[in-house]
């Protein structure tokens, strides 16, 4: 939990059964809406990242840009999108990754930072961890250094945060929810 994990917490909005029967969605509108909540959220990245010498934000399409890129902007780092397949024009390396019903593909430019860069991966949401997790090992394909990887939301009893943990990456979040919040 980070420093405005209870507050940050409080703004954001449960929707019961969206988009299916039995999944609570955490809605991070209220958030966005929120011009104070969302000046503390990126404010508490911030305070956490800003003696870490990150020479990339690495940001999950689409939910993570919202993040990434305002921090890249103020911790003076650049901005690398991490693609879901088929939206990115130049060479690509890709990652497949298993969601509840299928597969999915996430893609990262070849030349999207340098050998040994120190990356940070953000996204909004930590549900099984496949969308991270994914992200994290392309970017250790390409050589690049996770230093963490972030989210504004855990949801800990799907296992992801665990799972990326397990793996052998940091993970941060802002704020988590149990099943029955
Ligand atoms: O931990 P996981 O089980 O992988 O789930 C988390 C991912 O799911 C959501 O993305 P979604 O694919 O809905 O895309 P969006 O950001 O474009 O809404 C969320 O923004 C995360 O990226
Ligand atoms: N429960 C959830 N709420 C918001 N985004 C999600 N992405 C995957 N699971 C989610």
């Amino acid at each position: 939990m980070s420093i405005y994990g209870d507050y940050i917490k409080s703004v954001i909005r449960t929707v019961p059964d969206w988009p299916q029967p039995g999944v609570n969605f955490r809605d991070i509108t209220p958030l966005l809406q929120n011009s104070a909540a969302f000046r503390k959220l990126i404010d508490s990245f911030v305070h956490r990242y800003q003696e870490l010498d990150l020479d990339a934000i690495a940001a999950i399409d689409a939910r993570g840009f919202i993040v990434g890129a305002p921090l890249a902007y103020e911790l003076g780092c650049s901005f690398v999108p991490v693609r879901k397949k088929g939206k990115l024009p130049f060479r690509t390396i890709s990652e497949t990754y298993t969601l509840e019903y299928g597969e999915a593909e996430v893609e990262l430019h070849s030349d999207a930072f340098k050998p040994g860069d120190r990356i940070l991966i953000v996204d909004d949401l930590i549900a099984t961890g496949g969308t991270m997790l994914a992200a994290a090992k392309l970017i250790s394909r390409s050589g690049g250094q996770v230093v963490e990887t972030a989210t504004i939301v855990d949801l800990p009893d799907l296992g992801g945060s665990a799972r990326i943990h397990e793996a052998g990456y940091n993970v941060f979040a802002v704020c988590s929810f149990t099943e029955d919040e």
